[in-house]
């Protein structure tokens, strides 16, 4: 699915980002002067009409994004990059699942080539948070397969990104939920129970607290301090 971008009624400016790309569009009623300008795009960028009450429901429905894009956050939070509030993974993480973009609070957990303590925090129930997995980078065997990431989807987690690697990669591709790994590795791990929850994890260059927000689209992961706001 294409990656999704939101014209809002106050966000005209927006227009020229989403012609860069391949974005879709979503544009209320109130802005249907706008599709004038998209017209010679429209092979392009999907539009969608809705009115305002419901444009954010048909973003989600739609795009299947989270409500803002990793490029976004950068541009209108220099101040917080440098102070380390908002940091920015290292671009290590291969993208897999249906879900492209999502954000939740984060949960973390820190295991070395064993996922017992993943899949007992995966049967908690989810309510749109994001697991850190950090497996050491371990590349020797997966931390987390199709059974775990169905799992996942069930209990309402938006989304899960390993420091390691995942299995079963045909089966996550079919899930509702975004998966973030170093790659793929058909070896199960160790099943001993061995690990730390909700422990500050050191994922993708960056120190991450449990507790801490992450946003992630195509672009790129993002961990903040704080909970942003559109
Ligand atoms: O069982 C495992 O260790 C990982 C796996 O294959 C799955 O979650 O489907
Ligand atoms: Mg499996």
């Amino acid at each position: 699915m294409a990656k999704g971008y939101f014209v809002g009624r106050d966000n005209v400016t927006r227009i020229s980002r989403v012609m860069q790309s391949s974005y879709i569009g979503v544009c209320s009623l109130r802005t249907t002067h706008v599709l004038d300008e998209f017209h010679p795009l429209c092979d392009k960028v999907k539009i969608i009409i809705t009115n305002s009450f419901h444009f954010l429901l048909c973003l989600l429905e739609y795009c299947n994004m989270s409500s803002l894009a990793t490029a976004e956050i950068c541009d209108t939070n220099i101040s917080h990059l440098s102070t380390g509030d908002l940091r920015i993974l290292h671009p290590v993480f291969q993208i897999y699942g249906q879900s492209q973009a999502f954000s939740g609070t984060i949960v973390t957990v820190k295991v070395f080539e064993d996922n017992v303590l993943v899949r007992e925090l995966l049967e908690t129930k989810g309510e749109g948070r994001v697991l850190v997995v950090d497996g050491g980078g371990s590349m020797r065997c997966a931390l987390v397969g199709g059974n775990l990431v169905q799992l996942a989807q069930s209990m309402g987690w938006s989304g899960i990104v390993v420091n390691g690697c995942v299995r079963d990669v045909d089966e996550i591709n079919l899930c509702q939920v975004g998966v973030r790994a170093l790659g793929s590795h058909p070896l199960r791990s160790n099943k001993k129970g061995f690990g730390e929850k909700h422990v500050g994890v050191y994922v993708g260059g960056s120190f991450i607290r449990d507790g801490e927000w992450l946003y992630a689209d195509n672009d790129g992961v993002i961990v903040s301090k704080f909970e942003l706001s559109i």
